[in-house]
């Protein structure tokens, strides 16, 4: 969206370090930047139509959801952090950021979190099938997608300083100072 500020996604398998990277990068922005835990925001303010025991997880009202987010979203400098992505606006995003694990480390991460095994499995699948890259890249520009490896400090470092370039050339771009 154009604003003064980006939209910025992060992505990726439960487990693939989302949250991580949302917080580092709105410590070292050169922009306030608000991040939006989607999963934790949906609980919150009961964007959900029910809750799936089995699965432990909630079945997202996207209709809701959308609607809550939309004016965050054409403010501007927002991180967007969400194991799907597909579902936000093809107008939303500057940038896509899909983030990738080998899988017996993001298995090792979510068996950390007490999923249940078949939670684990699922996920663990879908990021060996690249589901949510898959998706990402059918839903957006492909010029705004980017896959990033987050297996280690130093991966996390290195993208939360590409990401921060990032934003520093999108403003440039605009005529905006960072
Ligand atoms: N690049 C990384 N290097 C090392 N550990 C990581 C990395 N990314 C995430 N982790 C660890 O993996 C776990 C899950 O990360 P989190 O950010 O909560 O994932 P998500 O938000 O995608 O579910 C956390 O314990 C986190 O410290």
């Amino acid at each position: 969206m154009s604003s003064q500020s980006p939209v910025i996604v992060i992505t990726g398998t439960p487990g693939t370090g989302k949250s991580t990277h949302a917080q580092l990068l709105v410590n070292e922005s050169p922009i306030p930047l608000r991040h939006i835990n989607v999963g934790d925001w949906v609980k919150e303010k009961g964007l959900y139509e029910e809750y799936d025991e089995e699965w432990q997880s909630y079945t997202v009202d996207e209709d809701k959801l959308l609607d809550e987010l939309e004016p965050i979203v054409a403010e501007g400098g927002v991180i967007l952090d969400w194991h799907t992505c597909e579902i936000f606006p093809e107008r939303w995003p500057d940038l896509v950021v899909v983030l990738r694990c080998e899988h017996s480390q993001l298995w090792d991460r979510l068996e950390k979190r007490s999923y249940p095994l078949k939670k684990i499995q699922e996920n663990n699948e879908a990021e060996i099938m690249q589901v949510v890259l898959e998706e990402a890249r059918s839903s957006y520009p492909e010029e705004i997608v980017v896959e990033l490896k987050s297996e280690s400090t130093d991966d996390l470092e290195a993208n939360v300083t590409r990401i921060v370039d990032w934003i520093k050339s999108w403003r440039k771009g605009r005529g905006l100072e960072s």
